[in-house]
């Protein structure tokens, strides 16, 4: 198979001429007619490419674009104009598609950029997993790949503990890369992000009309997860309803889909992450222990960034180089006192956090050496820009309170969002601070 691609056309001919030729080239094709069939098909399946007729009975298909990028972020939409609507081609170009036919189109032409948009998204997935690297060389950090590389040979299950961005996604992957599970699908799912009946449906699926917006059966993640790993990220956020549905699943390899009755069996390797500490959450009768004691087999403790030092400066290296070559900058390197100075910090947000402001840096910073001060300016009290711009208020009411709304989002950035924290340390009650936060409409802030 070449690639999975799916072709949304509101005329019929077209769609099926176009699914038949695309798989005699080789191609796993479906095909929808409408944008509400479209959006059924993105949820369910991955697709490399979607070919995207603009015109569609229910709408603008162009609206189906973000749809597309937020449930396949790296497939390729090719766009189908018709003739002389080039301009609609370009505005979907600028909004993220890949290419676009223009009707009519010869079969080489199709072919061509089919093939194209498939080998994109088959490069692009290639250079991720390359990028999955374990970086690290002290102490804790080549005992832990020791670790991984004996227990990814065997199916017992391994729970992660660790601060926020201590990289224990990365770890989880790793186990799973180097079991001999490693040909089928790792499949991720975080506790925390979901609301509590959401995740009983993305754990064990639904069939149809389990309840209102349950359109079509759909696959859980259990189910998906057959002969692979499942990675559930903080655990200690699931509710204690779902974790009693876990625990049987994990005690009878077996379940049923929301609203079904057919049995369902999975086998899998299980890993799980935390950033919480689940014994304290046994204690205040927020997790369960019988399901503490059947995730734990394997506990592997990812120490912060702070406590291994050597690593920050062979993680901010390898980071430039990254980013350099994909923003084309020229090769760049620290000088000592940059050095000292990312020692220094206490990197509250581990390896995310020093990622993203090595991210920054490489954005920002024109030139092949990194000085102390560059560093300082971004890492310091106040980005530059914005110190300067609180001088430029007129009144001293507008400046404190932008100095206020700078200071509030520092915060909240450096205790990763934890805002009982943050409360703690600025020293503001938790009622005030949410109050502010909805004054100054400060969002959260990715990654
Ligand atoms: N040792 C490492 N070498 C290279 N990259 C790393 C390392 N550790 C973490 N990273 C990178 O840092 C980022 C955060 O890591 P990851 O998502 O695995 O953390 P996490 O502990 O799962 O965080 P959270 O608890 O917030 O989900 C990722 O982009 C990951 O690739």
């Amino acid at each position: 198979m070449k690639g999975a691609l799916l072709v949304i056309d509101d005329e019929k001919n077209i769609r099926e001429t176009l699914a038949k030729l695309l798989e005699e080239e080789g191609y796993y094709v479906k095909t929808a007619e409408s944008i509400e069939s479209s959006k059924k098909l993105i949820q369910s399946e991955y697709f490399h490419a979607v070919l995207l007729d603009i015109w569609l009975p229910d709408g603008d298909g162009l609206s189906l674009l973000s749809y597309i990028k937020t449930y396949l972020p790296d497939t390729s939409v090719i766009i189908i104009t018709g003739h002389g609507k080039v301009e609609h081609a370009v505005k979907a170009i600028k909004e993220g598609a890949y290419d676009f036919l223009e009707k009519p189109f010869s079969m080489e032409r199709l072919f061509l950029t089919v093939d194209r948009a498939v080998q994109e998204v088959l490069r692009k997935r290639a250079t991720k997993s390359e990028e999955d690297e374990l970086i690290g060389s002290s102490k804790p950090m080549m005992e832990l790949k020791q670790i991984i590389e004996k227990i990814a040979k065997t199916n017992i299950n391994v729970l992660l503990i660790g601060e926020s961005g201590t990289g224990k996604e990365l770890v989880a992957r790793k186990i799973h890369e180097l079991s001999e599970r490693s040909q089928a699908p790792f499949v991720d799912i975080n506790c925390a992000s979901l609301p509590e009946d959401l995740i009983e449906a993305e754990l064990f699926g639904y069939e149809k009309g389990a309840f209102t917006s349950a359109f079509a059966r759909k696959q859980g993640k259990l189910e998906l997860a057959h002969g692979g790993t499942l990675f559930l990220d903080e655990i200690g956020d699931m509710s204690l309803k779902a974790q009693a549905k876990l625990l049987r699943v994990l005690e009878t390899k077996k379940f049923t889909r929301l609203g079904g009755t057919q049995t369902v069996y999975s086998e899998f390797r299980l890993i799980c992450a935390s950033n919480k500490d689940l014994r304290k959450e046994i204690k205040k009768g927020n997790f369960r222990e019988d399901l503490y004691y059947r995730i734990s087999a394997f506990i592997i403790s990812l120490p912060p960034l702070r406590e291994r030092g050597e690593d920050i400066i062979l993680l901010a290296e390898h980071f430039l180089d990254k980013f350099s070559k994909e923003y084309k900058k020229p090769k760049k390197h620290l000088t000592e006192e940059a050095k000292a100075l990312l020692m220094a910090y206490p990197w509250k947000g581990n390896v995310r956090e020093l990622k993203n402001f090595i991210e920054r840096l490489v954005i920002l910073h024109t030139g092949e050496e990194i000085k102390a001060q560059d560093i300082k300016n971004l890492l310091g009290f106040l980005p530059a820009e914005n110190y300067d711009a609180l001088f430029e208020q007129k009144d001293l009411k507008t400046a404190k309170q932008e100095f206020e709304k700078l200071f509030l989002k520092r915060k909240l950035k450096e205790y990763n969002y934890d805002l009982k924290k943050v409360s703690q340390v600025i020293n503001l009650d938790l009622s005030n601070l949410y109050r502010k936060i909805k004054q100054y409409n400060i969002q959260i802030e990715g990654g």
